[in-house]
């Protein structure tokens, strides 16, 4: 796809884009959160544009909601699901879901959501989406002990875009390589030609190693899965508490996962974790062994009663003898022992194999009191278990990343399907939550049946069910506060979540395709002259732009705009207009009564009547009848006054009511 070709995408957005590395595919499958990584897209922008792409993808260029109510209207059906979301990335995901007039568009998601509405939004999967985000690649990392050589500027550009986490150098000879070996622990060497150089230090000729660098740098993978081990293992228990067929082995995945910290270093490797204690440990060591040889012999010599010749005292003492000339007569065998004891401790406590020789040079057999460790042979020590357990990490690192880099892929799907279960969910939630069932699709105007709209201002479980049919243009008259905005409102809602392909709160519901929602709200109070004109261009466009598509229009007391006698012929000359045009319309009014004595074609009227009045309430049955103009609220009370007054007063509200 052309990323330009999609609405709202210009070149600067295109280029920020390419940054991707997948931007297509992003746009294909309406990944709002990758799209939302390249550089100054905000989430609700790559919202927008994954949404364009779709209506590109489904040549699907209408907007349905066509006027702010009915852009309102989806904003909430839309914020009723986000709400029963987990992750940002379900958020942000559902709003590429938009009413479309495209069928194509529609059946794809009703299919989804059929699918979705099966699955069971269990508080454990809830749990472990919790953990879950979109993968994020690592960035800084840098690997300062190791280099690539190469002697070839073409090689060496190339290396440089594939390796960025390792220097790469120019050498021109053996001479330049040599004194890069010094530089660097390893130097991974990319032409044929120095082969067989002989250059102390690690060197590794290897042309191939661009191909797969994550040979050069297993840092690579195994800083991406230390970065994402957390949504990883989220992902993972998320398949396994819904049931979903994972795309690789999961007990595989974590295992690989549990050797690896999220410092990216590999752990649970006990031969490393040895000579990594070892070398951490050594000083104290050589420390605890001293002191055990001390205390050893300090023992020793504090028990002895030491007896020497008086001729052999002479002579030590002439020949300017120390201490140590009389351990070596007198206590050799005890400063033997102690030797071996330092030794023993240090070997153990540092739990040394293949430097056990070295380590027991450590301490001479030259008696000395105290005994002493020899700093060379501990450098020596130190040296080689280093070595030692860097040769074990690399090792350890590649094999580790290996076995993780051919997982990458399947867990791209894995976070993924983790994600778009949140998205299918909380679908899910709100079909529960709200009783909803899928819409049918087709015929003229609408159907609803028992109808609950989850937009009102009362707890749910006290909104009064409503049934509602419309084919062809209707007024709807009622008592005051009888429900008559809510009933639009209603419908908005029902059509917009039926051409979004979601399911309505509703028995059942039958919606006829419309190409446009045209949702008017009541105007607050009579508009002056200019506004009053600009109003009644709108009708007039809206009337003559009927066409063939299908437009449904609610509109709620247009009366309100100017004066009652004006606003009735207003709302006839309207309504004939659109009864011509075969649209399907509700208009919401006081006046139904006079719109139709008004109007020269025949139009429906329907009607929200009250039951009567108890305690000053008046007791509405909220679904309209069909073919009825409701009592108006004023005559009800009339009429109350002229049952309950007696005598004159009664004769004068009986006046009154005849005259509604
Ligand atoms: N189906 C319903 N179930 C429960 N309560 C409802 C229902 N429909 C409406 N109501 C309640 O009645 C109130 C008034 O509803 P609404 O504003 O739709 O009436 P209206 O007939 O348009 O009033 P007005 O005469 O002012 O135009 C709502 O705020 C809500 O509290």
């Amino acid at each position: 796809m052309e990323l330009t070709s999609i609405p709202g995408v210009g070149t600067k957005t295109a280029d920020a884009l390419q940054d991707l590395d997948d931007p297509e595919g992003a746009l294909e499958r309406g990944d709002v959160a990758a799209l939302a990584r390249a550089p100054d897209i905000s989430p609700g922008r790559a919202a927008r544009i994954a949404r364009g792409a779709i209506r590109a993808n489904y040549d699907d260029a209408g907007n349905i909601t066509a006027t702010p109510p009915a852009r309102d209207i989806y904003q909430d059906a839309l914020s009723l699901i986000q709400e029963r979301t987990v992750t940002d990335y379900g958020r942000q995901r559902l709003e590429t879901l938009y009413p479309s007039a495209a069928r194509a568009r529609i059946e794809d998601v009703r299919e989804r959501t059929r699918a979705a509405m099966e699955r069971d939004p269990s508080s454990a999967v809830r749990d472990a989406l919790a953990g879950v985000e979109p993968l994020s690649e690592p960035t800084d990392l840098r690997i300062r002990d190791r280099c690539l050589a190469t002697s070839d500027a073409e090689t060496y550009a190339k290396a440089r875009e594939a390796v960025p986490e390792v220097s790469v150098e120019l050498v021109e000879d053996a001479r330049t390589l040599s004194e890069l070996a010094r530089g660097y622990a390893t130097v991974v060497v990319l032409d044929e030609s120095f082969a067989g150089t002989d250059i102390e230090g690690d060197i590794r000729i290897e042309p191939d190693a661009l191909e797969d660098p994550s040979t050069v740098v297993p840092e690579r993978t195994l800083a991406f899965f230390a970065q994402n081990r957390d949504t990883l293992q989220a992902a993972a228990a998320v398949h396994r508490e819904a049931g979903l067929d994972a795309p690789c082995d999961l007990a595989a995945l974590e295992a690989a996962l549990s050797r690896l910290g999220t410092d990216g270093e590999v752990r649970g490797d006990d031969e490393l974790d040895r000579l990594t204690d070892a070398v951490d440990d050594i000083d104290a060591a050589v420390s605890e062994a001293e002191r055990v040889a001390n205390d050893h012999l300090r023992d020793a010599i504090e028990k002895r009663d030491v007896t020497i010749e008086g001729t052999d005292l002479l002579s030590l003492v002439e020949r300017g003898a120390g201490v140590d000339s009389l351990l070596g007569r007198e206590l050799a065998d005890e400063y033997d022992a102690a030797v071996a004891a330092a030794r023993e401790t240090l070997v153990e406590t540092l739990d040394l194999r293949d430097t056990v020789s070295i380590a027991r040079r450590a301490f001479g057999d030259e008696p000395t009191y105290p005994v002493e460790h020899d700093e060379s042979v501990i450098n020596r020590l130190r040296t080689e278990l280093t070595a030692a357990r860097d040769r074990r990490a690399t090792e350890q690192k590649h094999e580790l990343a290996a076995d993780l880099a051919g997982m990458r892929e399947d867990c791209e799907t894995l976070v993924e399907r983790a994600l778009e279960l949140d998205v299918d969910l909380a679908i899910a939630r709100f079909a529960a939550d709200f009783d909803c069932t899928m819409p049918e699709l087709g015929g003229e105007g609408f159907t609803i049946e028992d109808g609950r709209s989850p937009l009102l201002d009362v707890p749910f479980e006290e909104v009064e069910p409503v049934d509602y049919e419309v084919t062809g243009v209707t007024l709807l008259s009622g008592v005051n506060s009888g429900g008559k905005t809510s009933i639009l409102d209603l419908v908005a809602l029902v059509v917009v979540l039926a051409h979004m392909g979601l399911p309505v709160p509703a028995e059942h519901a039958r919606v006829g395709r419309v190409a446009e929602l045209q949702y008017y709200a009541k105007t607050q109070g009579t508009l002056d002259a200019g506004a009053f004109e600009s109003t009644l261009r709108e009708f007039g466009e809206l009337t003559t732009s009927v066409g063939e598509d299908g437009v449904l229009v609610l509109v709620d007391e247009l009366e309100s705009i100017t004066e009652p006698g004006a606003s009735a012929n207003i709302m006839a000359g309207i309504l004939e207009t659109l009864a011509d045009r075969d649209a399907t319309a509700v208009f919401v009014s006081h006046l139904a009564s006079e719109i139709r004595e008004t109007a020269a074609t025949e139009i429906a009227v329907d009607g929200i009547a009250a039951e009567g009045i108890e305690d000053g309430e008046l007791l509405v049955d909220r679904s309209p009848v069909k073919g009825q103009l409701a009592r108006s609220t004023p005559e009800l009370i009339v009429e109350k006054l002229a049952e309950e007054e007696t005598d004159e007063d009664a004769a004068f509200y009986e006046s009154l009511l005849e005259k509604f």
